[in-house]
């Protein structure tokens, strides 16, 4: 038995209270879990999307038009899922997908992912929106591994300033963010007039960054927390960006960088020809444009049109093991995790992060052996056949 699927030997061995925080091992149920326990702000914003959520239920909608056709009689006793994505090792082709704001979920946010994520020998990316400054989660991660995200702001400055930071603290791969230089209509938070960020949740990397400071006249105090805030509003996001500044970004970064929230075959290879490493095929999981197309459906024209030049990864609705090998049938080589992990954290911390992403994992190992697949890359099309 692998170690990835270990966790279900354990969990039948050692009864359920000593390896589960009393979270549900089906991660379909962990969104009304969560909801019970946090407040109708926080769930509010972790579980919305944007306009009528249609491209939210789409995400799920398309990972149900797909079902998985098991093959038998293979030998698949030794398997082996781990992954080399953009020159980081992994145990499986799984990341954690970039989530500001953790705070609102749990007090020890980013810094207990990034503990359940070293635990698990799995890659965290940190969002620039974190609650916790870089250095601090990258100090509770330790050795793991980490990879940055990227919300470019209007001021060059500030951006190479991020990006030193980042470089300084480990994290090794650059994922920017391309899908949301301003926050969608997103009704459920609308309708409370709840934006995080007003309330000082998700400054913490502009708040102690020493561009940002000499523009607010000094390190952010009560008397310049307006006056912060204020130019947090006007820095945030970047409207006007176009493909030619990537050719920037390069010159700041030499470790390989990937475009997130692409969704069209055209964008991906300008993701190619501009020298990026990769791409993540997302739509930020319906937050952005509510009636674009569902992720999975997006996906296979653009890994097409990469070519395998550059790496495709993918979010957007991933919710349970079966789903990951799905979208790695479909060609991406690595999938995010999003909105899962976080019901993890708003639940149990650190403890159930962990469990979260231990679910994950053993059934993504159970669901490849089942139906045939000692490794990921014996996976194609052949695995998936349309409801
Ligand atoms: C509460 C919340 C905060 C997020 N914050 C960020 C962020 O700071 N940066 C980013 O690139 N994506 C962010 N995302 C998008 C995720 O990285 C990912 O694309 C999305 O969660 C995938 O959809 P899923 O959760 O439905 O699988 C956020 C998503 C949620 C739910
Ligand atoms: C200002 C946006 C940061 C968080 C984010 O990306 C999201 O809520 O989707």
């Amino acid at each position: 038995m692998s170690q990835l699927a270990d966790f279900q030997n354990e969990i039948y061995l050692n009864g359920l209270a000593d390896v589960l925080p009393g979270l549900p091992t089906d991660l379909t149920r962990l969104a009304g879990a969560a909801e019970a326990k946090l407040s109708a702000t926080s769930f509010g914003y972790l579980a919305g999307a944007a306009g009528s959520e249609a491209t939210a239920r789409a995400n799920r909608e398309a990972f149900d038009r797909w079902r998985i056709v098991p093959r038998m009689l293979r030998d698949v006793a030794e398997r082996d899922l781990s992954v080399t994505v953009l020159g980081t090792p992994m145990p499986a082709p799984v990341l954690l997908a970039p989530i500001g704001v953790q705070s609102i979920l749990h007090p020890d946010g980013e810094l207990a992912t990034a503990r359940a994520a070293a635990a698990t020998g799995l890659t965290a990316i940190l969002s620039t929106a974190a609650s916790h400054t870089m250095e601090d989660v990258a100090e509770a991660g330790g050795d793991g591994p980490r990879w940055y995200q990227l919300y470019w702001p209007k001021d060059r400055e500030l951006a190479a300033s991020f990006l030193d930071r980042a470089k300084a603290a480990g994290y090794t791969a650059l994922v920017v963010t391309v899908d949301t230089f301003t926050l969608a209509w997103r009704p459920r938070d609308l309708d409370r007039a709840y934006l995080p960020f007003l309330r000082g949740i998700g400054v913490a990397n502009y708040f102690s960054d020493p561009v940002f400071q000499r523009a607010v006249g000094g390190p952010v105090t009560d008397e310049n927390r307006q006056v912060a805030l204020l130019h947090w509003i006007g820095q945030f996001g970047n409207p006007s960006l176009t493909w030619d500044d990537l050719a920037w970004l390069r010159e700041q970064w030499d470790g390989p960088i990937a475009l997130k929230g692409i969704q069209h075959a055209d964008d991906a290879r300008r993701a190619v020809d501009t020298g990026m490493d990769g791409v993540v095929v997302s739509n930020h999981g319906g937050r952005q444009v509510d009636g674009a197309v569902a992720s999975l459906d997006a996906l296979p024209a653009v890994v097409d049109a990469v070519g395998g030049q550059i790496g495709v990864l993918f979010d957007s609705g991933v919710r349970t093991g079966a789903d990951v090998a799905k979208a790695l049938a479909l060609g991406a080589d690595a999938v995010l995790l999003g909105r899962p992990y976080a019901f993890g954290l708003a639940l149990d911390g650190e403890a159930g992060v962990r469990h979260v992403l231990r679910c994950v994992l053993a059934e993504l190992e159970l669901t490849l052996a089942l139906s045939g697949h000692r490794t990921v890359s014996e996976l194609s099309l052949d695995f998936l056949a349309r409801a």
